[in-house]
């Protein structure tokens, strides 16, 4: 069997009149972490919405999971994808126990007259276990921090056994040491699921995890640069997807970019 857990060919996207997308091609294996980087407006939202099976394109093709878009039912295929967005719309005040096991049902509130079983009970508590949440296990949403939200969204996404794990800037509003604490989650991920891809959208390069495999810079909605990450993150990559002279610097594992005033790269 194909380990390829997602496949996009020559894609394009139109919207209002507009192409976002101008033919990317992308292709993820079993197993690697790919962070996808691009400036405010690049398509990362809307690239995302192809790999969680939400957005057709409108020429090219998109297999996830090895089922092409626009000839699978997308309900099924998106059981088998982990969907972290951090604006969960939760409205009402469940545990973080009871988000965790909409995991299992997809749905954002808990269906009325569904009770979990015994096995899944026990899987949830584990996997609360795994994101450091035990004590926070019966608080209820809007008590949490941030921070304790995101984690329970990785665990909520985690309880479905997905595939593919889609972590939409999952560090958006947190404080360094939050920020920390759920890296630090996704760098276990990768030992304890090393099956599982993973995309991770974001705007920082200090909010790679030290596990990250693979980048693709976006930029006016066409690649950049792709592929293993050391060779893709680089000074001259990052200057020209943001547009902007950035020096990028990469230590034990882990980023960072320092932007520079635009004079100042070419003389140093
Ligand atoms: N439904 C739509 N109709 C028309 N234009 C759209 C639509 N959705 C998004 N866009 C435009 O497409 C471009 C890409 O948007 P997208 O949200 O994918 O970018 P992004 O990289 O995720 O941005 P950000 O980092 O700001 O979230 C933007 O210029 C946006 O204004």
């Amino acid at each position: 069997m194909s380990s390829t857990v997602l496949d996009l060919t020559d894609v394009v996207f139109r919207r209002g009149g507009n192409e976002l997308i101008h033919g990317v091609s992308w292709r993820i294996e079993a197993g690697e972490h790919w962070a996808l980087l691009g400036p405010n407006g690049a398509g990362k939202s809307t690239l995302l919405g192809f790999c969680s099976a939400q957005v057709h394109p409108t020429s090219g093709t998109v297999d996830v999971l090895g089922k092409r878009l626009g000839r699978v039912e997308l309900q099924e295929l998106r059981r088998h994808i982990g969907h972290v967005n951090p604006r969960h719309p939760l409205q009402t005040a469940l545990t973080v126990h009871q988000v965790v096991l909409t995991g299992i049902t997809g749905t954002v509130e808990l269906p009325m007259r569904w009770t979990p079983t015994d096995a899944q009970v026990r899987t949830a508590d584990e996997l609360i276990d795994e994101v450091g949440l035990t004590h926070r296990r019966d608080a209820r949403w809007p008590h949490l921090s941030q921070g304790e939200r995101g984690r329970a969204l990785i665990a909520r996404a985690l309880l479905a056994q997905p595939e593919l794990l889609l972590l939409d800037e999952p560090t958006t509003g947190l404080d360094v040491a939050a920020r920390e604490q759920l890296l630090t989650v996704l760098d276990r991920l990768a030992h304890t699921a090393p099956e599982v891809a993973s995309v991770l959208v974001t705007h920082h390069l200090e909010e790679l995890p030290t596990t990250t495999t693979h980048a693709l810079l976006l930029a006016h909605g066409q690649v950049v640069a792709a592929g293993p990450v050391a060779e893709t993150v680089t000074t001259e990559t990052i200057t020209r997807t943001f547009d902007h002279p950035i020096e990028v610097d990469h230590d034990n594992g882990r980023w960072r970019a320092r932007a520079l005033p635009p004079a100042r790269l070419h003389s140093a």
